[in-house]
């Protein structure tokens, strides 16, 4: 393995950015306020379900989990791929520590970047599931009837043709300067995950693990004065203190037995993102000894803030009453290393693109209270997040 620093010139990110498309696998991660910045390609050996991840000899290993690894996907479709990179390169401040293994020739490497021209691309149709509506209000009559079923966080998925297909490279400005949240990229073959998602899985650094509650969820308003009021509006609203109640006890109730110390407040606070408000619980615990990384993640994921309450139920309601399967869309997605660190996000205010077709993904948390209507607004500006970020690079 070479292990070496360079400057982190606007064109070597150029290069890395056109790497991203062009290898046939790739990855990039952010985390909120650029704590951490990774860039990783090429595959020296991959997993298609972190299950099977346990010959841990590998200083990183990066990638994504779909949200429920039990709902089949079509192999054309993209899912769970995780892979121990052949290059990795952290990105701190102006620097790039790159990590290569022996056989890379970095210098040739770097530059083995073709400059395609790029064309207009236009918008050519968008669909939607037209009947989300009738089937929200479905679940709502069930879980006023149904003694076990609380909670289901129901998806919705929108579809966008393209003239020409989307790139990384075309995104990337607008992406990278999103810096309140995540910015995610995974590229399998012909297919690209990407998520702008505020809300962290777990991360686990010198023994320690955070973790956060993330459900209940307002619009912003360009307003200061407005937004004021909807955030103590949000605050107050006993469904979305529900909603988000659920998520918080149920993460607590899944780390008790691996951790001790387990911090959190009982009131929540409210995170911003570009589009919306959040109720939102940070919960940080001491890990015992011996619980490494995947663990910790395997009895997190799926969060009620994805899937429901109770977890099982809520899952096998989503398997026969969502359209399509969600793959990554609320998913685990990142990296962890050898010496049981790393971080993953939740895959949310997500799209793959594969080629010329856009999958965008939204989901609402329903409770017996909902109101279909609000719940499809909710949905709405869930997919701004991504929407508009297409909308800016194509109308530029
Ligand atoms: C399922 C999504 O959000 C989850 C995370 C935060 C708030 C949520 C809510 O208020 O419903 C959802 O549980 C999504 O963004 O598609």
């Amino acid at each position: 393995m070479k292990s070496f620093t360079i400057d982190a010139q606007p064109d070597t990110i150029n290069q890395l950015v056109q790497h991203l498309d062009q290898d046939e696998n790739s990855f990039f991660f952010a985390s909120p306020n650029n704590q951490i910045k990774i860039f990783a390609f090429g595959c020296q050996k991959s997993w298609s379900n972190w299950q099977d991840i346990d010959n841990f000899h590998y200083p990183l290993i990066v990638g994504g989990q779909d949200f429920d690894t039990d709902r089949s996907i079509t192999p054309s479709q993209m899912s769970s791929y995780w892979f121990a990179p052949q290059i990795s390169i952290t990105w701190e401040n102006d620097q790039l520590k790159v990590k290569s293994i022996d056989a890379i020739n970095w210098g040739s490497w770097l530059a083995s970047v073709h400059t395609n021209t790029e064309i207009k691309n236009q918008i050519l149709s968008v669909s939607d599931e037209s009947d989300w509506l009738e089937r929200a209000n479905q679940l709502i009559d069930i879980l006023k009837n149904d003694q076990e079923l609380k909670k289901v966080v129901f998806g919705r998925q929108r579809l966008i043709a393209l003239s020409e297909p989307m790139t990384i490279r075309q995104l990337w400005t607008r992406l990278i300067e999103q810096e309140q949240s995540y910015r995610i990229v995974l590229k399998q073959k012909q297919h690209y995950f990407v998520s702008l998602t505020p809300e962290r899985l777990l991360s686990v650094e010198d023994g320690q693990v955070q973790t956060a509650a993330l459900a209940g969820t307002a619009a912003r308003n360009d307003d200061y004065q407005d937004e004021q009021k909807i955030a103590d509006r949000l605050l107050k609203s006993s469904k979305d203190r529900q909603e988000h109640d659920y998520v918080t006890q149920h993460i607590v109730n899944r780390l008790a037995p691996l951790v001790v110390q387990c911090h959190y407040s009982t009131t929540p606070r409210i995170l911003f993102t570009s589009q919306l408000l959040h109720l939102y619980t940070p919960i940080q615990a001491t890990i015992l000894p011996r619980v490494n990384f995947l663990t910790l993640a395997q009895a997190l994921h799926p969060t009620p803030a994805l899937a429901g309450l109770p977890q099982q139920s809520a899952l096998a309601y989503l398997r026969v009453h969502e359209r399509e399967p969600r793959g990554l869309f609320g998913g685990a997605l990142g990296y962890f290393t050898n010496k049981n660190q790393g971080e993953l996000a939740v895959g949310i205010r997500s799209m793959v693109i594969s080629g010329r077709q856009i999958q965008l993904f939204a989901g609402a948390g329903i409770l017996a209270q909902s109101q279909a209507q609000s719940e499809w607004q909710e949905t709405q500006a869930k997919f701004l997040t991504m929407e508009s970020m297409i909308h800016e690079v194509i109308s530029k």
